[in-house]
């Protein structure tokens, strides 16, 4: 589902260079809930970022389904990412000016306006992430707990393969948090793939495996 060989990357600094991941490799298999943790700066989001086609590598290959998203052009990449990546980051990132229903909706609109069945599939996640009441409002009015929800939801409207989460229980009190981590846990039993990243063992301890990371390496136990 997830196949990264050997990735790389490098950001250049006006410090000079800063070397965020070196040679990693990882797999996600459908259907398993893989977590890397590590400590803060250790290259994580960094990783997470290549793995979802949002930031090009400097060497080593990323697969997902078994395309390489870097071998697609931009406007294709983007419509591959829409279908087959949900991503779930830290700060919710929702359009603020959107109302949750259209956030929700907004991977849809990626790829074409949503018709009848992109709309009741987003009206069943909005039930299942009991935001029935709160669909109209925009994001601002709402707790945390109900913004992680929204992002999730949105993440998956488009019943992507590969789920992709970078801290997302970092603003989150335990009962909000352990309603996503289990919601990330069912999306692989349902036959998804999760790659989660974080500090927090809380967090770790939902994943079928855990991978260490420290200085952009994976730590092999
Ligand atoms: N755009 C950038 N330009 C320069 N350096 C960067 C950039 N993004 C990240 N870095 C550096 O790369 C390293 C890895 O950062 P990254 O955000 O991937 O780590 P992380 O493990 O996700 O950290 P955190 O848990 O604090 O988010 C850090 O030293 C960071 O300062």
């Amino acid at each position: 589902m997830l196949q990264i060989d050997n990735v790389t990357k490098t950001y250049s600094h006006s410090q000079g260079p800063v070397r965020a991941v070196g040679d990693v490799s990882l797999t996600v298999n459908a259907g398993a809930f893989v977590a890397v943790q590590g400590p803060s700066g250790c290259g994580k989001s960094t990783l997470l970022l290549m793995a979802g086609g949002l930031l090009r590598p400097d060497g080593g290959a990323v697969n997902v389904d078994s395309t390489d998203p870097y071998g697609l052009k931009p406007d294709v990449r983007a419509e591959f990412r829409a279908r087959r990546i949900g991503f779930v980051f830290q700060q919710f990132h929702l359009v603020p000016y959107l109302t949750i229903r259209e956030n929700i909706l907004a991977p849809g609109m990626a790829i074409a306006t949503p018709d009848a069945e992109t709309r009741s599939r987003a009206d069943e996640l909005i039930e299942r992430f009991g935001l029935a009441d709160r669909q109209h409002h925009v994001p601002g009015k709402l707790s945390s707990g109900e913004r992680q929800r929204t992002a999730l939801a949105r993440a998956l409207l488009n019943r992507p393969s590969l789920l992709l989460a970078d801290e997302p229980t970092g603003n989150l009190d335990h009962d909000n948090a352990d309603i996503v981590l289990n919601d990330l846990k069912d999306f692989a039993k349902e036959g998804g793939a999760v790659l989660l990243v974080t500090h927090d063992d809380r967090a770790v301890s939902y994943a079928d495996s855990v991978v260490r990371m420290q200085a952009g390496k994976i730590i092999r136990d």
